[in-house]
């Protein structure tokens, strides 16, 4: 019989339980082979409305479905053991109220086994957030730049500069206060994300935000220097595996133009 190693996975007790901690770890996956490189050093993984940027080639956010979400959520999830899994809502399938928030974050749970959802928006959607959290559905909250808003704000730009400051700081408190175990800040002043850290009682969770948060997330394309459609200033590329795809692709090509591919091992012999 083999042993198996019983790998419990981490809570959203757990990761609310890190406030002021060692900084959470965080990233992207949407794939089963990522899920499993990712979930070795991370606290939590998100199943981003990105994706469809990044692997379905989309101009922005908004086209990403409740069924892609579902789909890559399960691959996922076959890759986790040990990290936290948060699957982003769609645009579109929770604004309408409670009621469509709770039906659509119930089949994420259900269907790929999600620990928890994220949606986007403060003091608007506190109430949403509430009745998810009061019917057994954890919500980490998105607040600041909410790239789903991306046709209201006219480009993905910093939000909270000056006197708008006060009004992101006031929707980290209003999501806090409505239950959410965390709250992602993105793409603001270091200085509002060091005052909203310092108030909340939650973790914080940077994307552009400051390295006094209490974690960093970054989508896992951009890290890996896989995406090339644009560099948010926020996003520190640790590889360039697009660049070394591109190599490998023109040295294969190479070979089949002059048949040095495939060589003696890669052919099948009679004998
Ligand atoms: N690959 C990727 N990384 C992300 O961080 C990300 C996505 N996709 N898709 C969903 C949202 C969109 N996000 C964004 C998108 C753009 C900027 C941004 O700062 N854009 C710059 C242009 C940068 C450039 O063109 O190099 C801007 O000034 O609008 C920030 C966050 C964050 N999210
Ligand atoms: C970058 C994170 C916060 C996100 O919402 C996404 O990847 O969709
Ligand atoms: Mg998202």
């Amino acid at each position: 019989m083999s042993t198996v190693v019983a790998t419990k996975s981490l809570s959203v007790m757990d990761i609310r339980a890190r406030k002021g901690g060692v900084p959470l770890v965080c990233l992207t996956a949407y794939t089963t082979p990522i899920a499993r490189i990712v979930d070795k050093e991370c606290d939590l993984v998100l199943v981003g409305d990105s994706v469809g940027m990044v692997l379905h080639g989309l101009p922005s956010t908004l086209p990403v479905t409740l069924d892609m979400m579902i789909m890559h959520g399960k691959a996922v999830a076959r890759g986790l053991e040990h990290a936290l899994m948060v699957v982003d809502l769609p645009f579109g399938s929770y604004e309408q109220g409670p009621q469509q928030a709770f039906a659509s974050a119930a089949r994420i749970m259900a269907e790929t086994g999600a620990a928890a959802v994220k949606l986007e928006g403060g003091r608007r959607i506190a109430g949403t957030i509430r009745f998810l959290v009061e019917h057994g559905i954890p919500v980490l909250a998105h607040v600041g730049m909410t790239p789903q808003s991306v046709n209201a704000y006219g480009g993905y730009r910093v939000q909270g500069k000056g006197e708008s400051a006060d009004e992101i700081h006031a929707d980290a408190r209003a999501v806090a206060d409505a239950g959410a175990f965390a709250v992602v800040l993105e793409k603001m002043p270091a200085g509002l994300a060091d005052r909203i850290t310092a108030d909340l009682a939650i973790p914080t969770i940077a994307i552009g935000g400051s390295a006094g948060c209490d974690g960093q997330i970054l989508v896992i394309d951009d890290i890996l220097g896989l995406f090339d459609d644009f560099k948010p200033n926020f996003v520190k590329r640790y590889a360039h595996l697009a660049k070394d795809a591109a190599t490998a692709v023109a040295a294969y090509a190479d070979d089949v133009r002059n048949r040095s591919f495939p060589e003696d091992e890669h052919v099948i012999r009679d004998n």
